[in-house]
């Protein structure tokens, strides 16, 4: 029978449609509220009391990227990256390469965007990759806890296809 080679779905939300994932060590994910209001959508990106700390904000960044456009692999060694998807479909993947973390070799897979206004948060350490899933531009913007250091970047990168990651863009 075909459905001898088929994969049977396991439980990926609750009842109350939060997603079953278990976050990688140090992740975290916040939902914020889309007001509608009488001329359109108010969504709060930032209070101090948040678990986003104040002394995540120390930097911002706002990303376009093209459609189908593919970031990935960024990964660094003090910054902490918040990420909030502003505009379109953005795929988030994280690759836990930390050998001192519970989660060391595992993946997480985000599909953000204003349906349903959510902040993550990286911790410095976990591979990360952005792929816009429309056919149009979409956007994010990046809060990070240091000022970018234009002439030492805490920045590496591996190439999307690498097989050092358990993980295919398709
Ligand atoms: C991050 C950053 C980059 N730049 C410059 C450096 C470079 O010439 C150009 C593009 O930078 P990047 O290649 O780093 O931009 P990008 O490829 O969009 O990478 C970004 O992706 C997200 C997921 C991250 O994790 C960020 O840390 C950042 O690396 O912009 C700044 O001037 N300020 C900044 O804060």
């Amino acid at each position: 029978m075909l459905k001898e080679e088929a994969i049977k779905d396991h439980q990926t939300v609750t009842a109350e449609g939060e997603p079953t994932s278990v976050l990688l060590t140090g992740v975290k994910r916040q939902e914020v509220p889309n007001i509608i209001t009488a001329n359109g959508t108010t969504t709060e990106l930032y209070r101090p009391e948040w678990e986003v700390g104040p002394e995540q904000i120390q930097h911002m960044i706002h990303v376009i990227m093209r459609a189908n456009a593919l970031s990935a692999w960024h990964v660094h060694d003090f910054q902490i990256d918040t990420i909030f998807v502003t505009n379109g479909s953005i795929k988030l993947v994280l690759f836990d390469d930390r050998d001192d973390s519970a989660t060391k070799g595992q993946i997480n897979v985000f599909h953000l965007s204003r349906l349903r206004p959510t902040l993550i948060t990286i911790p410095p350490g976990i591979w990360h990759g952005l792929q816009n899933m429309d056919n149009s531009e979409s956007s994010f913007i990046n809060y990070f806890n240091n000022a970018y250091i234009y002439t030492d970047p805490d920045e590496w990168r591996l190439p999307f296809d690498t097989d050092k990651i358990p993980y295919r863009f398709e």
